[in-house]
Parts: C-alpha cells; structure tokens; sequence
C-alpha cells in the first residue's frame, strides 16, 4: 500500500515536468521498489548503529553496575579505544631493566590505571561491542577492542588487500605443489589431508566436497599466522632468558649433550622428550613472555561466570599475561625467572591447574602446541650445544605487542662458538 502512494506520488510529480506520463506510470513502479528497498536498508544501519552505538553500551553497563562492576565511562562510538592509545603512547617508550619482566604497564598500561581506580573488578566499552575483561579466575578487569575497521585509514586498507594477495599467492603454490605431486597422492599431512577431502567429492560433482579449496586457503593462512610468529617469538624470549641467565644456559647445554649427544649427532624426537629442564624453561618463558597476552571469548548467550552474570553478545577479554603475574596464583616471586616451579608439570606450577594459559585451554586452546614446544626443544638444543651467548649491550628490554609479543627493537645477542 506505501510503494502505491509513494509511486503515484513519484509519477505526479514527474509529470509536472512534461514528459510522457506513459513511460513515468510504468517506471514509477520500479522506481518506487528502488526507493522502498533503500529506505528499509538505511532505517535497518540506523536501527543497529543505535543499538550498537547507544542502547546496548548503556544498557550493558547498567547491568554490570548492578553487580558491582565499573569500569571507566562509554563513550560515543570510540568507546575508551582513544584512552586506551593515549595510555599505550605514554609508556611506549620506557625501557624496562634486563632483569624486570613486568610488562604489564608498557603492553596493557589500561589494566594498571583502571584497576588503580575502579578496583579489582571494572568493566568498559569499545565503540561497538561491549566486552568484559576476566583476570585471575574470578573477574579482574575490562578492557576495549579497537575496531579496527573504524580506526583503519584507507592506506593501511590498501596494506592489509595487498598483504593478503600475496597470502593468498602463497596458499595457493603451496598448494599447487601439493596437487603436482597428486600422483604419488597427497601425503598424511595436515595440507594432504585437507586436499584429500576436497578431491573426495564425487564425480560431476554430486557430492559436495568436504572442505571447499577456500576453506583450505582459510586453514593455511591461519597456520601460517598461528605457527610461525609464535614459535620464533617463544625462541627470541627464550635466547634473551637464557642470555641474561647464564646459569640456566649451562645446565640446558649440559641436559642437552647428554640426552641428544654433540654437534655431529643427528636430533631424534625421543631424546629431544627427556629435555626436561628445557622444558621447564621453555614453560617459564611463555608465563612471562607468551606471544599472545590476552584472547578474546563472545558469549552466544546470557551467561554467568565466576558469580558474575554476563549478557549475551559481551566480548569477555582474558589478559593472560596480567593472569600469569597473579602472585595469589603462581605466588609471591611470580614476576620471577624461575624455571623450576615448572618441575612437577605444567598442571602443578601454580595453585590452579589451568593457570598456565599461554596456549590457552579447553576445546579451542592451541592445535599446534606440541609442535611448537617441539620445534623450539630442538632449535635450542641445536644452538645449545654450538654456541654460548649472551644478549648484546646495545639491546633494549622493551617488550611490545605488535599482534604478538617481541622485543621493540630486535634482540641483538652475541653468539661465542663453542670449542674455539
Ligand atoms: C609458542 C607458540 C604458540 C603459542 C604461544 C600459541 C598460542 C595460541 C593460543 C593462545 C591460541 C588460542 C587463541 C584463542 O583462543 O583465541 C592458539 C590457537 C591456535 N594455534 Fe597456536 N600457538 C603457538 C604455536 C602454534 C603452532 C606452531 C601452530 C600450527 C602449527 C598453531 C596453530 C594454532 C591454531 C590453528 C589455533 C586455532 C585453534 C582453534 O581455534 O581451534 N599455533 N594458539
């Protein structure tokens, strides 16, 4: 009945103009469609930009207030991402002493200031998703997403397109050369298997594939981003731990040569599993220095956590790395190096058995976790047992989170061959 009027209106109006009525009546119609169906799209982006932007800011708030939890106020559409990149530029030059390994005030200067001020327990909001930040295991802090879609110009548009041309390039001829050597079949790893079920589909296509080749592209830009960067930042970390704890880096050297032999004798998985005080070390560098500092989880529907009840569509950040400092959990020298509180196991270094969450935990935590720790037990008893190295004079222990955790600066190490 609207588009009736609203077409009729358009018609009459147009011929005013003198033109062919003829031709208006039978574009009104079409035209009106168009009219309507934009009408209803911007009525839709206003409603949910004030849903987003508004109502579901305050409204969530409320409830947590309700319940104890503050945090510093909303604001339109940056919700505290302005505050949050004040505070980072503020401490983004300091420069921590070797043996400090409290980062906390450089990567998530947030946390301090606004636990400092609401408590032990607050809350606050992005532009867009409210998000509630879990500490300890009860609720500790809340924290902002920066929305990167807002924040982005259009350059670092441009980067970010370009970027993943080339990781698509690259998922690509890695797979190609999976599929060249499709004759002797694909392999039994992770990429054959995937390759597998996709080829699996029945011919003419009456079956579906199990995974489609974008979904494989997907997995293999999500490998190369989950595994690389994260197991060369727990190897830097590690390099600069052993370097300013010469102690340590002798006993691995010893526990090195004597389950996997010197420099001329090949590496073997088994010999590489009785490494148990690399282990134990490669553990206390990811509580301190874990790649990923927090992870974020979205509730799908109201739910209560810790005696705190969270509203369906909250976004609650877990700060791991402001977790793995809890003295109350890991006790009085947690902001210590100290590897052999690791020496029961990982379940058994702090008072909860979950407390160590660098590769998180539960059904999402890392899938590459074993091959992590693998890869860097065997890089560092490669390096062990040819070198001796301790961290240049020019480094500056300035641990910053560009995605992942890494020295701001690089880690310059001066390296002694050993034997010479
Ligand atoms: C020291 C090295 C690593 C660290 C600290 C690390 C850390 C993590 C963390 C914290 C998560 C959970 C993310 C979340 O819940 O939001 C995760 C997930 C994941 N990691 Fe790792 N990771 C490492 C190495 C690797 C490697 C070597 C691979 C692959 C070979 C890998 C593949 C993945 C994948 C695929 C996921 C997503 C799992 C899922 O969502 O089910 N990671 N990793």
């Amino acid at each position: 009945m609207d588009t009736i009027i609203s077409t009729s209106t358009i018609s009459r109006e147009l011929s005013f103009t003198g033109r062919s009525s003829h031709a208006m009546v039978a574009m009104a119609p079409a035209a009106g469609l168009v009219l309507a169906s934009l009408a209803v799209v911007l009525a839709t982006t206003l409603w949910t930009a004030a849903v987003h932007l508004l109502w579901r800011p305050y409204a969530v708030a409320r409830a947590f207030r309700r319940q104890g939890i503050r945090g510093p106020a909303y604001r339109f559409f940056v919700g505290n991402n302005e505050q949050v990149m004040a505070m980072r530029a503020a401490t983004a030059d300091d420069v921590l002493d070797l043996g400090s390994h409290d980062i906390i005030a450089r990567v998530m200067p947030q946390y301090k200031a606004w636990v400092a001020s609401y408590g032990k327990v607050f809350l606050s909001w992005s532009g867009y998703t409210p998000s509630l930040c879990v500490g300890d295991h009860d609720m500790l802090t809340a924290d902002v997403i920066s929305h990167t879609a807002f924040g982005s110009s259009y350059r670092e548009g441009k980067e970010v397109f370009v970027a993943q041309r080339e990781l698509q390039y690259i998922a690509f001829s890695t797979m190609n050369n999976a599929a060249a050597k499709e004759a002797k079949g694909y392999g039994n790893d992770l990429l054959g298997l995937m390759l597998e079920a996709n080829s699996s589909a029945g011919a003419g296509g009456q079956k579906a594939a199990a995974i489609s080749m974008d979904e494989i592209i997907d997995e293999c830009k999500t490998f190369f981003f989950a595994g690389h960067d994260t197991t060369s930042h727990l190897l830097t970390w590690a390099i600069f731990l052993l370097g300013t704890h010469p102690e340590w880096q002798q006993k691995l050297r010893e526990e090195v040569l004597r389950e996997c032999g010197g420099t001329g004798t090949p590496l073997q998985g088994d010999a590489l599993n009785k490494l148990k005080l690399t282990t134990m070390v490669l553990y206390e560098t990811l509580r301190l220095y874990g790649a990923v500092i927090m992870i974020a989880r979205e509730t799908r529907a109201d739910t209560e956590l810790g005696g705190v009840k969270i509203p369906k569509g909250t976004t609650t950040m877990i700060p791991m790395a402001i977790m793995h400092r809890d003295e109350e959990v890991w006790g009085a020298d947690a902001g210590e190096f100290k590897p052999d509180r690791f020496q029961n196991g990982v379940g058994r270094a702090a008072k909860h058995p979950s407390a160590m969450l660098a590769f998180s935990a539960g059904p999402r935590s890392c899938i590459g976790q074993d091959f992590a720790m693998l890869e860097a037990k065997a890089t560092l008893a490669v390096i062990l047992r040819r070198f001796e190295f301790e961290v240049a004079p020019e480094y500056v222990h300035a641990p910053a989170e560009f995605l992942t955790l890494q020295p701001k600066c690089g880690l310059p190490v001066l390296l002694k061959l050993l034997g010479q």
